[in-house]
């Protein structure tokens, strides 16, 4: 089998914090191979965009990798100084659509200065080539390309997110990260805009790595998925096999509480409380204050993801995986403490 394009390897990242270093992250392990179409999906707060910017060398300050791994391309990047991420990272291997175009672009810049600027660090294209490109790949996003020469207010929010769409493509990455990429769009303007970022996908044959809440458009895009809790990855696997065999009461609620093709009428579920914040090591299951189904080893120690299938691919890190699907029976309400009501 090929190496993945990108393995996240037993990742742990904390921030330190007044109260001590905060664990955002507990050993999360996943992979994107070349042209998958990733989602990594949880509330928020539940450790996704550390992870994100843990990749692309964007952890704030206070964050660390603690141990485990980040390898692109199988080199190990988690410890790579500014330089090498400007050098060998950042735009040509992976870039993001950000969660919200309006603060990514700069206001004093025309539009097309942005992208000339990333052809004049990162290639030795001219600037007629490089303004050729950018003009082509304003058109795969539905932007007139004339406008290039605007700048960012005079775009509209969406039109804004599709001018980020054509930069993160400029240098023709391999990996692109979109993170909550619709965040303070309308629906009409989300819905369009996962129709480029789809299309893309899909045109330029790279990888993609979906971060959002909404698992439901996780289940619309991706091939596979990781769904997160508490800073740990709660189930991992295919989409299909999440989608019609979710293991982890987490991810069975999760789906509760976003409508369903299958059956678009059922009423959607709620999950009380909110994923916690763990200082220190993570010693217990990061769902058991909110799970219906916990028992006392759930407090006892973490569960660590184990295959749930065959293949080994389809993943979750619960105790009862095995029997949750039996437990289940339709929407419950939980309420923090576990219990259901
Ligand atoms: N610089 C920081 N210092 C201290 N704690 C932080 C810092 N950045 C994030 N956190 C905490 O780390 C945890 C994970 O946050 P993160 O932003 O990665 O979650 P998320 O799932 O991406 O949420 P969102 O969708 O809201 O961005 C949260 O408890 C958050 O409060």
């Amino acid at each position: 089998m090929s190496e993945p394009l990108l393995e996240v390897e037993d990742l742990t990242i904390q921030y330190r914090t007044s109260e001590g270093p905060l664990t955002a992250v507990s050993g999360v392990s996943f992979t994107v191979d070349e042209g998958e179409y990733f989602g990594l999906v949880g509330e928020s707060g539940c450790g996704k965009s550390t992870i994100v910017n843990a990749m692309i060398g964007g952890l704030d300050d206070n964050g660390e990798v603690v141990s485990g791994t980040i390898k692109y391309r199988g080199e190990e990047i988690q410890d790579f100084t500014e330089a090498q991420w400007n050098k060998t990272i950042r735009w040509k291997e992976i870039s993001q659509i950000p969660q919200g175009s309006m603060n990514s672009l700069d206001p004093l810049k025309r539009i097309d200065e942005h992208a000339l600027e990333l052809a004049d660090v990162h290639t030795d294209m001219t600037k007629k080539e490089a303004l050729e490109r950018f003009k082509e790949l304003f058109e795969t996003v539905g932007l007139k390309p004339e406008r290039v020469k605007e700048y960012p207010h005079q775009f509209s929010g969406g039109m804004q997110q599709r001018a980020i769409i054509a930069l993160a493509l400029f240098l023709n990455p391999s990996l692109i990260i979109a993170d909550e990429p619709t965040t303070a769009l309308d629906v009409i303007m989300q819905d369009q805009i996962f129709k480029y970022i789809d299309r893309v996908q899909e045109e330029y044959e790279m990888s993609m790595l979906l971060i959002t809440h909404d698992i439901s458009l996780v289940f619309e895009s991706c091939d596979s998925m990781g769904v997160m809790h508490g800073g740990q990855l709660a189930e991992s696997g295919d989409v299909y096999d999440v989608f019609n065999t979710p293991r982890h009461p987490y991810a069975i609620l999760l789906q509760e509480a976003f409508p369903d093709v299958r059956d678009p009428k059922r009423e959607l579920g709620t999950i009380k409380g909110s994923p916690p914040q763990h200082l220190g090591e993570v010693a217990e299951c990061t769902f058991v204050d909110r799970c219906p189904w916990a028992v006392e080893e759930c407090r006892q120690r973490a569960p660590t993801l184990e295959a749930v299938d065959t293949a080994g691919e389809h993943r979750a890190a619960c105790f009862r995986w095995n029997e949750v699907h039996e437990l289940y029976e339709g929407p419950v309400e939980t309420t923090p403490g576990g219990e259901s009501p």
